[in-house]
């Protein structure tokens, strides 16, 4: 979300969040359709397996190396100045451009998921998601990652505007309220939990999977479609309903419990 241009009162308001959260559906979609081309590549996964230009006793692996000179890169643009945006990485550079006016909507946090995301991408997508063996793409693969995780990370931390927008609404602020007085995280799960919403994400979610996983070839009469998807679409459907909905609401709930500190 552009939050600079945009009406600070945007950024909190639910349908338009929602919004926000669909969109990402394409880039997370689009970003693993990408990594889907490439093998597995366990060498990029495997600590110490390669010689660093600065070999400053790193030993960490492939991706690590890559995705930490990345986001350094990105630290000092001001990547992650930007309230929706959290790295893997540290410690980071200062930016080198003066920092942009946010409006200040969310309440102070730390709150950062992405140990968790990376280890959900790692154990379950690439697996899955992948041809096993070795294609020696490791830099395309490696870069491709990089997109997958910093795409499953804005969405997954979109989870503190959305929590924010919910407790801002009058109706439900005595509610949070009450219950993160107690610390009862059940009752906070199922008041922000909304099914519905949850079961229309998955099948919209399918058929874009199906739709964009297919290539459209034009001959003068019609429009073809291949049958032969470029994804496996029970993988995406997954991705989401044990990874990205449930870090979302535990985001949500980390943000509420911290929602009334000083
Ligand atoms: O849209 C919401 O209300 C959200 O809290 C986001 C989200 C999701 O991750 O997509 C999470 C919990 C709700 O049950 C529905 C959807």
């Amino acid at each position: 979300m552009n939050f600079i241009s945009g009406k600070p009162e945007d950024s909190i308001s639910l349908p338009k969040l929602r919004n926000t959260l669909i969109r990402l559906e394409d880039t997370i979609i689009f970003a693993l359709i990408e990594r889907a081309q490439f093998s597995v590549n366990d060498n990029v996964y495997k600590p110490g397996m390669y010689k660093y230009e600065q070999s400053n006793g790193f030993d960490g692996t492939f991706l690590e190396y890559f995705l930490s000179e990345v986001e350094k890169v990105h630290a000092k643009v001001r990547r992650y100045q930007s309230p929706d945006e959290y790295p893997f990485t540290g410690p980071l550079p200062e930016p080198i451009i003066p920092p942009l006016n946010y409006p200040q909507i969310l309440k102070h946090n730390n709150i950062n998921v992405n140990d968790k995301i990376m280890k959900f991408y790692l154990e379950d997508i690439v697996p899955s998601l992948c041809m096993p063996g070795d294609d020696q793409n490791y830099g395309s693969t490696a870069t491709r990652d990089v997109e997958c995780l910093q795409a499953l990370s804005q969405r997954i931390h979109y989870g503190k505007f959305v929590a924010e927008a919910k407790f801002l609404d009058p109706k439900l602020q005595p509610k949070y309220i009450e219950y993160i007085k107690n610390r009862d995280v059940g009752a906070i799960e199922e008041l922000l939990t909304d099914k519905l919403v949850e079961e229309a994400l998955l099948k919209r979610l399918r058929r874009k999977a199906l739709i964009y996983g297919q290539d459209i070839e034009e001959n003068l009469n019609n429009l073809q479609t291949t049958k032969q998807l470029k994804i496996n679409v029970d993988i995406v459907v997954e991705l989401y309903e044990k990874c990205v909905i449930p870090l979302t609401k535990e985001v949500e709930i980390e943000y509420l419990l911290a929602r009334l500190d000083e």
